[in-house]
């Protein structure tokens, strides 16, 4: 997309500051260079990563310093601004790319228009809009969408991104099966690039609401693990201690925030934590300012039952009774979490059916 010039840290001098009289998660970094610097078992960032899978499930992955995390950086500028023109299109042009359009059962991936699902029990309308780009439709796997010229123009920087952000995952996760005392490569073996999954990039963009207005409404994410880019604040996570308080994730320049989802907690019969987050209007002089997310979702490839792996310290885990009913594939679980929010003929019936690892810590 013709040069952007864009450092993170110019892109955040163009803004307000993220206030300082707010309250925080107390988020860990981890820096991918010394995570490639040594192996698993040896390496102390590494035991950093598998705490903080099993404590809080969320951290900040400095990108810095790492051929690959200063790819994953231009690439997430580049995207930013490709993503506030793709939301600037008219109606029209967006509607190419509507989900709505994808008749194979797939309607998740495409454009979402905004206030098109509910985010809570009582049917609360959604204030944001999203446009997920599936994997498989950018590295070749599938026959792609259609989508606007401005998109498939830009083809190139999505397959840079998609190829270096499932990189970096497919690096955490091997350090992950190590701590768990998998066989080598069982982790990565679930996720090839090749091969069909929910994986996709996210644009997400909501306008300047009220302070203090619910945006995205609280859950966990699906899949396996999501590298989050904000330049905004706004995310926040419920923090596990009793009292459940809720607090912001400050963005930081030059590092993501990297998550893990549902699907890791039951490939490891709950020993890791899929944490669950929302967004609220950014805080202070913030909250007057369009609000973009750029979001990488990594997901276990479709066929995949989620259900406990075997071996390890996973076989370690005491076992829940039933908790081999019902277990589903990777693909069945995404679209029954992804589409049971959906506004049109809502029940709170169908809201139950679309939950995910929350269990009793649903708000
Ligand atoms: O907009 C954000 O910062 C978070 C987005 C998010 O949690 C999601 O899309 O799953
Ligand atoms: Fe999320």
């Amino acid at each position: 997309m013709g040069d952007v010039p864009y450092t993170p840290e110019h892109t955040f001098s163009t803004f307000p500051p993220f206030p300082d009289d707010v309250v925080t998660a107390p988020l860990v970094t981890l820096s991918l260079a010394k995570l490639q610097s040594a192996p698993a078992l040896t390496n102390p960032e590494s035991l950093a990563l598998f705490d903080c899978a099993k404590s809080l499930g969320f951290f900040y992955l400095d990108m810095r310093g790492s051929p690959e995390g200063e790819t994953l950086l231009d690439g997430a500028e580049r995207l930013h601004e490709l993503e506030k023109k793709f939301f600037d299109l008219s109606e029209e042009e967006r509607e190419v790319s509507a989900r709505e359009r994808r008749n194979d059962g797939n309607g998740y991936y495409g454009w979402k228009r905004m206030g098109t699902t509910v985010m809570d029990r009582k049917g609360t309308i959604d204030r944001y809009e999203t446009f997920n780009i599936k994997k498989d439709d950018i590295v070749g796997n599938t026959a792609p969408l259609p989508a606007p010229k401005l998109v498939n123009d830009n083809m190139r920087l999505l397959s840079t991104y998609v190829r270096t952000a499932h990189g970096i995952i497919i690096h955490l996760l091997n350090h992950l099966n190590a701590h768990l005392r998998l066989p080598p490569g069982t982790l990565a073996g679930l996720h090839r690039l090749n091969h069909e999954s929910g994986d996709h990039v996210r644009f997400k963009r909501s306008p300047a609401q009220a302070p203090g207005t619910l945006h995205s409404g609280a859950h966990t994410d699906f899949g396996t693990l999501t590298i989050l880019f904000n330049w905004l604040g706004g995310l926040q996570l419920q923090l596990p201690q009793d009292d459940k308080q809720w607090v912001y994730v400050r963005p930081v320049p030059g590092a993501a925030i990297v998550n893990l989802g549902d699907a890791l907690v039951k490939f490891t019969a709950g020993l890791f934590r899929s944490n669950i987050h929302r967004v609220l209007s950014p805080p202070g002089e913030q909250c007057a300012l369009e609000r973009y997310s750029l979001v990488y979702f990594s997901r276990p490839e479709d066929s995949v039952l989620l259900k406990r792996l075997q071996g390890g310290i996973i076989d370690e885990q005491p076992r829940v009774e039933g908790e081999e009913e019902e277990v589903t594939n990777s693909k069945e679980w995404i679209l029954r979490r992804g589409l049971a929010n959906k506004a049109d003929n809502w029940t709170p019936d169908k809201w139950d059916k679309g939950r995910g690892t929350e269990g009793d810590r649903d708000p």
